[in-house]
């Protein structure tokens, strides 16, 4: 299993043992300071075409929940904004905090939100498989979209109603039918810039599109995802999980562009 995790000893701050890359040039998540992004005209609005038959299963890896896609086609696809080229959805996940702490992993302005959703995207026009395409300058595209606390959300007791199924590492269940476009905000402003992973390995591979408006859901709701286990059914130490983000990494040569 993963040697990685989010405790004292086996978390961010421990990552560039094992992964030396944690220290590079494009490393993520950054704090977005709103007044410094540049406005690029060349950059042009961003297309989801999420077609709903492509989720399979939702699933606990040990890290985060995640809901994996069918990426056999292009019929779920993020275009446009920075991309070249058509990237297929291939999952999305969620990090968040423990009761009433901050959990997203981009900060704006120093501030954090409650939780992130991150919705990964790979170049498959470039790459022939995934595993190229994640290590490649240029091999993903994840979309951040920040979650708020407030009201309930719509659509996602979708998602929290079954999480009691994933509740330990490594269970998985079915997740068929299920169209992600319930989970964006009405506008698709964003902010974009070169990064990478957020968790090992850390690769530097991701081009960012992180909305700037957040969705808003309930605390019962965010609560609902610390009933998932890091650990799995087999172990004694129940180990809740939580505060399952990296904190804002340095900037350097980097630009942050905004389409507003
Ligand atoms: C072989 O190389 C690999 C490349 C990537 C991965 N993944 C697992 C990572 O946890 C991870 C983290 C992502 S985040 N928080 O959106 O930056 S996206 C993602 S992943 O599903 O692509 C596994 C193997
Ligand atoms: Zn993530």
């Amino acid at each position: 299993g993963d040697h990685w995790g989010y405790g004292k000893e086996d978390g961010p701050s421990a990552w560039h043992r094992h992964y030396p890359v944690a220290k590079g040039s494009r490393q993520s998540p950054i704090d977005i300071i709103p007044d410094e992004a540049r406005r690029d005209s060349s950059l042009g609005p961003i297309f989801l075409k999420y077609d709903r038959c492509t989720s399979l299963s939702i699933a606990n890896n040990g890290h985060s929940v995640v809901v994996e896609f069918d990426d056999s086609d292009d019929r779920s696809v993020i275009q446009g904004g920075p991309l070249d080229n058509p990237y297929r959805l291939k999952q999305f996940h969620f990090h968040w905090g423990g009761k009433g702490c901050e959990g997203s992993e981009h900060t704006v302005a120093g501030v954090g939100y409650a939780s992130e959703l991150h919705l990964v995207h790979w170049n498959a026009v470039k790459y022939t498989t995934y595993e190229d395409a994640a290590t490649a300058p240029d091999g993903l595209a994840v979309l951040g979209i920040f979650l708020e606390q407030g009201d309930d959300h719509r659509w996602l007791h979708t998602i929290t109603d079954v999480l009691y199924m994933v509740k330990f590492k490594g269970s998985a269940t079915n997740f068929k039918g299920f169209n992600p476009k319930c989970l964006l905000p009405s506008n698709l402003h964003y902010w974009t810039y070169l990064g990478s992973l957020t968790t090992p390995p850390l690769h530097e591979s991701v081009i960012w599109i992180v909305l700037k408006e957040p969705i808003v859901v309930s605390e019962k709701q965010l609560g609902m995802f610390r009933i998932l286990q890091f650990s799995g059914e087999e172990e004694d130490q129940r180990m809740r999980m939580e505060n399952n983000f990296r904190p804002p990494q340095p900037l350097k040569e980097r630009i942050l562009k905004k389409r507003c």
